[in-house]
């Protein structure tokens, strides 16, 4: 068993240090934030991740995970250096702000006095573990210290962290030295995954190419929901009917409100941006993220399209997060949604099962006007007199509600669902005027003759007139 240091407490930082010491190492995390680091003594964890806490638990009792804010002191005796700090958009153009990747790698210099292998689990750009070679070696004090650089990119996804750093599909480590990422790949043997062991800057792609493709796909996906709705397909079983094919298989083609959190966003964008930099033209990278803005966008151009004027409407928001299982609002749908339905005259009451404290956090940063919004104990308060319903994160809690009673309660019975989680049929009959997002409510009247015209239903001529309120 190994003694490993991890810098930095955030998500990837605090599932890699649990789950290693869960494998038996002596892990010590470090972090900046001296508040953080106290509460986590006091078992109060900075994130919400279901399981993580208990892990915690079990392993600080076992002795054999522990947290300062001392360097020193996690980096005494360690084989191993995770660092695992954030590296979010760092400038205008897109590319990633490395310099807390620098200042841990400077701080790990500074109080390094032994051999250490140095792994970059944070996504970086393709360079930077030469960058923090470099960084390290300018900033040695002791005369006994001497390090080794390994790129080593986590794949986990938030709300489901311990399950895939516990199972991951493949181990990418990257490195010059290959003899140092053989080492780091023993700490992974127990997890029986496929290694892949590279080069440093190959490393640092595979990273950044996963997440692209990812967000490709989901941006796929949502272009041919924007087709079929007008066509008068339903994008579900377009996307089952796909994914079918192993080729093409069935994960990632959920349509809906696109991609949000701490990662897909920013890491598309440093990708297009590294692309810029070398002189190239990313227009697929571009198109991904063009299409992924104007998914948030549709949901206000259903909203007027179906009430008209925003201006002294109340809308319901079920959800906050940016996907379910977690309390992360980075780059989240519903702030933008909030902000311009809000910004239009509307009020909105809000309901999230965890995101509350950090989804207000989120929306005062993004200066949302707060008077406007309501933050409700459920949803069914939420649907209170509400002129309109949103589905923006697809909590089980939400495909559980008893959607008659949520109808009987709105002022007008409108439900925008933005992650499709409704069966539209079903929903109709609770009497909602229901819209998905590529669900064949809309079609184009130029691809309809006269006569398909003519039959659409009640609930398709409401598109043309606008649903008013009942007096
Ligand atoms: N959140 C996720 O699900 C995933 C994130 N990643 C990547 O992992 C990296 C970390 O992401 P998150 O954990 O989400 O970030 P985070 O923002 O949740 O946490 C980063 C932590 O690092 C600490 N920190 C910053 N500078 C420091 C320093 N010099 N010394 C010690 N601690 C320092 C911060 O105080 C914070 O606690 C990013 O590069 C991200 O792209 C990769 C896979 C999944
Ligand atoms: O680099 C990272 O940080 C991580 O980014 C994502 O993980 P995460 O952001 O936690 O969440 P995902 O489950 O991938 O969802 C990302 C976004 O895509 C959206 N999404 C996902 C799937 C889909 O079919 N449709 C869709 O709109 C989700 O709602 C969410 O907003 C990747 O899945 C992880 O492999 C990666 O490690």
């Amino acid at each position: 068993m190994s003694v490993i240091c991890v810098i930095g407490t955030g998500y990837v930082g605090l599932v890699t240090g649990t789950c290693l010491a869960d494998l038996g190492n002596t892990v010590t995390c470090v972090d900046i934030v001296q508040e953080k680091i106290d509460r986590l003594k006091q078992g109060i964890l900075p994130i919400y991740e279901p399981g993580l806490e208990e892990m915690v638990e079990r392993n600080v009792q076992a002795d054999r995970l522990h947290f300062t804010t001392n360097y020193q002191e996690g980096l005494k005796d360690s084989e191993f250096i995770f660092i695992a700090v954030n590296t979010p958009t760092g400038n205008t153009q897109g590319g990633a702000d490395m310099r807390f990747v620098e200042s841990a790698a400077r701080s790990i210099a500074e109080n390094l006095d032994h051999y250490a292998i140095v792994i970059n689990k944070s996504t970086v750009p393709v360079g930077s573990g030469d960058v923090v070679s470099r960084v390290i070696q300018n900033n040695l004090k002791s005369p006994q210290a001497s390090f080794s650089v390994v790129s080593n990119p986590e794949f986990l996804r938030e709300g489901a962290a311990l399950l895939d750093f516990q199972n991951p599909d493949r181990i990418v480590l990257g490195s010059t030295e290959p003899e140092a990422a053989h080492k780091v790949a023993r700490l992974y043997l127990q997890l029986r995954a496929p290694f892949v062991i590279t080069d440093l800057y190959t490393a640092e792609m595979i990273k950044y190419a996963s997440n692209a493709f990812l967000a490709t796909k989901i941006s796929f996906i949502n272009e041919i929901a924007q087709i079929c709705e007008r066509l008068g397909a339903d994008v579900k079983q377009v996307a089952v009917g796909m994914g079918y094919d192993k080729r093409i298989g069935h994960a990632f083609l959920d349509a809906g409100l696109g991609y949000g959190g701490s990662c897909f966003p920013k890491d598309v964008r440093a990708l297009a941006h590294m692309a810029d930099e070398a002189g190239l033209h990313p227009q697929m990278l571009r198109a991904v993220m063009d299409i992924n803005h104007d998914q948030r966008r549709l949901v206000v151009s259903k909203l007027t399209n179906m009430l008209g004027s925003l201006r002294g409407t109340t809308i319901g928001i079920l959800g906050l997060a940016f996907k379910p299982n977690t309390d992360d609002m980075r780059e989240a749908p519903a702030v933008d949604i909030i902000h311009w339905v809000t910004s239009q005259g509307a009020s909105v009451r809000v309901y999230d099962p965890i995101a509350t404290e950090t989804g207000r956090e989120a929306l005062r940063h993004e200066n949302v006007n707060m008077d406007a919004v309501t933050f409700c104990k459920n949803p069914y308060e939420v649907a209170e007199q509400a002129d309109a319903l949103v589905v923006v994160t697809e909590w089980n809690e939400f495909k559980a509600l008893n959607m008659q009673k949520i109808s009987a309660v709105m002022e007008r019975p409108v439900l925008i669902d933005g992650r499709n989680i409704y069966d539209p049929a079903e929903m109709k009959r609770y009497g909602f005027y229901y819209r998905g997002m590529g669900r064949a409510t809309n079609p184009a009247p130029s691809v309809l003759s006269s006569e398909d015209t003519t039959s659409l239903d009640e609930e398709e001529a409401i598109q043309e007139t606008l649903i008013g309120r009942e007096s």
